[in-house]
């Protein structure tokens, strides 16, 4: 029999996609064909034709890399009972959790993440949670110190209880829970629990509605002369596991970094730099959880599930990060807005875990310490792990220049990257050296040192994850996902179209800057370690703000040519055959791809058509900003997404899935596209009666292409007619209106010409 110690902690599968294989290859075919076409068709060359060949060549290229990426896709399993052979004693877990405004992250989200994160199945004297709070809030703080006394009741419950979920706010939003449990003494205790949570609410309730929430007495004194962007660092242990005691609540700490105008203070990157070297002070764990404020744990199992990777003989050399998927809780129907991310992680995300790995999502992650302090796998291997902090090699400026001048977390930093255990001091409170904590949480303390550049998270996109994630497979480092059944982490996504296109926004363009920065993917494989399929997945998914312009460009075409009665499309001759298939096929694949998920069909539709709006405008938007940035005229902020209090009892609402709209600019292209398609099947419609059929150059094609974007846009076609947030400011609709009648003309410009 194998030594059970040698056995691998997890496995990694191949899945075999064959026919979703089959459908992509023949998509890739059919644009090749499309494109051969173009170019042998000498007789008909025209600028509609010529922009249509340079959009068609950036769509097959984009298919190139999405087949790449989904080609070989990979899951793991991880086996539990081998872990505790391997490894007698678990490692410890510091686990961070980041909130930055506590009305667009209502405490009780947030309290409902740590409440969760703290009741882990882990050994509690193992764990240390750290919360940073970029909104300076007394309120939040506030919450967490209730929270903490609710912990002592909840964290027993949920161990002899075995619960689930964690969070009690899903938990008691589940009637049923109360009689799933046959013990007499359950059902007292649970109503008691629930009455306290209940207490607790209500608490934090009274809190949010005074205007000075908790008479900064006390405790709050620190908060009364503090500014959102103006206050020094405040650091405070609300509660110390002081017996390290396995069974008790973990430590918990809240983190307000310094903040001063005059400093940059690079958002969630920032924040969550603050809290390694925080926590490295105080804690030192060797592995770190992260994770939104409003992402709860699911499955309180999940560390082991994690750790079976990262401890794995093989794992260990190699994997980086352990990334869990992103789920949503409230989720609209149909999944209305696009947003739910279900289908996509499944087929790119199971691709790139076949790949070197899967990207960085900035939550649900397991990363290790030494990882983030800039090891390389190759450092990582050598047997003695000596780099020369100890022996001095390594002269004292160097260290400093890297970490900067804290003299404890150099010595902190040093056990990590040469592998030793962090003697935890008795006390935290004891050893907490306020001045220490607050100095490596000053907005100064970064200047002129490795942090955002080679250590910790990287700085200079709004997509900071992915960013950092990038730079540990530039290194070498593998990253695996782990999701065990039930789904680990549970979130928040927007519940409106404006929160999902800030968001995209966000996303799109944080992406494209890492693009067109010196961490671009392509230099990655060039001068790194990066994997070249890696490196396509990678140009694959930050290319998506790029991906607007031809977008935009082919859904003008249609337009185009029916007012300039020409075409773009092989309508009359034997190739119309081709855009046809694409485009069947192309759809028939999405939708099998979305069934076979499990997801409805109206899902699938709401997913393309949603596809087509934020490509046009949340990611042209991004686009944009991208562009100003580098003009230098402007630069991207982090917009923080809204967390909604969790509904109670459903959300039938029959607005839900709406359009809501504002004056921002996001919304006229959109609109721009729908009515420049009105007026292009308003003439199609009157050159069909007023021209005989040899007259008209376009054919059906190009008018199913007009009618299809207005199917698409219906959302915004609604919004024309719509009232209140429903509809699109007469603003909009006017500026739009202008834009339109001025393709119009122009193409009548270039026609008669
Ligand atoms: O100045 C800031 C801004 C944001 N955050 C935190 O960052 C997290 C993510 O912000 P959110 O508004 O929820 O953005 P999402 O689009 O939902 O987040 C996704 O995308 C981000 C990158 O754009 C990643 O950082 C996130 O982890 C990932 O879940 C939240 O916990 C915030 O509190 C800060 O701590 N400081
Ligand atoms: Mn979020």
């Amino acid at each position: 029999m194998a030594n059970q110690n040698t056995l691998p902690l997890y496995q990694k599968n191949w899945i075999k996609h064959r026919f979703s294989r089959a459908m992509d290859s023949l998509v890739l075919l059919l644009l090749f064909m499309l494109l051969g076409y173009r170019v042998c068709s000498h007789n008909i060359y025209t600028f509609p034709w010529f922009v249509a060949f340079l959009c068609e060549s950036w769509f097959t290229f984009t298919w190139i890399t999405t087949i790449s990426t989904k080609w070989t896709p990979a899951k793991t399993t991880t086996f539990l009972d081998r872990l505790f052979l391997r490894v007698p004693e678990l490692p410890q877990v510091d686990l961070f959790v980041t909130t930055a405004d506590p009305v667009l992250e209502p405490p009780i989200i947030t309290i409902n993440t740590v409440l969760s994160l703290l009741a882990l199945d882990y050994p509690a004297n193992k764990l240390a949670c750290y919360v940073s709070d970029d909104g300076c809030s007394p309120l939040t703080f506030y919450a967490l110190v209730e929270a903490a006394k609710f912990a002592k009741h909840w964290i027993p419950f949920c161990k002899k209880y075995n619960v689930q979920v964690r969070a009690p706010f899903r938990y008691f939003s589940d009637e049923v829970t109360a009689n799933k449990n046959d013990l007499p003494e359950f059902g007292q205790e649970w109503l008691k629990v629930k009455e306290e949570y209940g207490q607790l609410c209500r608490k934090i309730q009274n809190a949010a509605q005074k205007s000075n929430p908790c008479q900064l007495l006390g405790e709050f004194a620190v908060f009364s002369e503090t500014q959102l962007r103006n206050h020094p660092t405040i650091i405070k242990v609300i509660w110390e596991n002081k017996e390290g005691l396995s069974d008790g609540v973990p430590h918990l700490i809240y983190i307000s970094r310094e903040k001063r105008p005059e400093h940059p203070h690079h958002y969630k990157a920032g924040a969550m730099n603050v809290l390694t070297r925080v926590s490295g002070l105080m804690t030192n764990a060797p592995f770190i959880l992260n994770v939104d404020c409003d992402m709860y744990v699911n499955n309180p199992k999940i560390a082991l599930h994690a750790l079976c990777i990262l401890l794995d003989p093989k794992g260990e050399q190699e994997v980086a990060f352990v990334q869990c998927p992103q789920r949503f809780y409230d989720a609209v129907k149909d999944d209305a807005y696009g947003n739910q991310l279900v289908a996509l992680p499944m087929y790119i995300g199971g691709g790139f875990a076949g790949l070197q790995g899967i990207i960085y999502a900035g939550t649900n992650c397991f990363h290790r310490r030494e990882v983030i302090y800039g090891l390389s796998p190759d450092e990582g291997v050598q047997n003695s792990k000596d780099f020369g902090f100890t022996n001095g090699t390594l002269s004292e400026k160097e260290l400093v220049h890297k970490f900067g001048t804290s003299r404890g977390f150099i010595e902190s930093a040093t056990h990590t990257l040469e592998g030793k255990i962090f003697k935890t001091k008795d006390s935290l409170l004891k050893s907490l050296d306020l001045e220490a904590e607050s100095q490596v949480a000053s907005c100064e303390y970064e200047y002129s040192t490795a942090w955002g550049k080679q250590v910790g998270w990287i700085y200079g996109s709004t997509s900071e994850d992915v960013l950092t994630g990038l730079e540990m497979h530039t290194k070498g480092w593998r990253s695996e996902v782990c999701s065990p059944d039930p789904m680990a982490f549970m979130g928040c996504s927007p519940q409106d179209n404006l929160g999902q296109m800030a968001q995209h926004k966000r996303w799109s363009s944080g992406l494209l800057d890492i693009f067109l920065s010196k961490h671009c993917p392509i230099f990655g494989t060039l001068f790194g370690k990066l994997q070249f399929r890696e490196c396509l997945a990678y140009i694959w998914i930050t290319n998506w703000a790029l991906r607007s312009v031809p977008e935009i460009c082919y859904a003008v075409l249609p337009a185009y040519c029916i007012i300039t009665n020409s075409s773009f499309l092989p309508n009359k001759e034997a190739g119309m055959w081709i855009p046809a298939t694409l485009f069947v096929m192309y759809n028939i694949s999405a939708l099998l791809e979305h069934v076979m998920t499990g997801l409805s069909v109206q899902t699938w539709w709401n997913n393309q058509r949603m596809g087509r709006i934020t490509t046009m405008t949340s990611c042209f938007f991004g686009f944009l900003d991208i562009l100003l940035k580098r003009l230098r005229i402007s630069d991207t902020v982090f917009e923080i997404t809204k967390k909604d209090q969790p509904s109670s009892g459903g959300s039938n609402n029959k607005n839900v899935g709406r359009f809501i709209f504002n004056e921002s600019l996001i919304f006229l292209p959109g609109t721009t596209i729908l009515l420049v398609q009105l007026i292009a099947l308003v003439t199609s419609w009157w050159r069909w009666l007023t021209l005989v059929k040899n007259e008209r150059a376009y054919g059906v094609g190009e008018v199913f292409c007009s009618a299809y974007l207005v199917i698409c846009y219906l959302p915004f076609l609604k919004g024309l007619f719509g009232k209140g947030k429903y509809g699109i400011p007469l603003s909009t609709i006017c500026k739009a209106t202008v834009l339109a009648f001025l393709f119009a003309h122009l193409c009548n410009g270039t026609a008669t010409n």
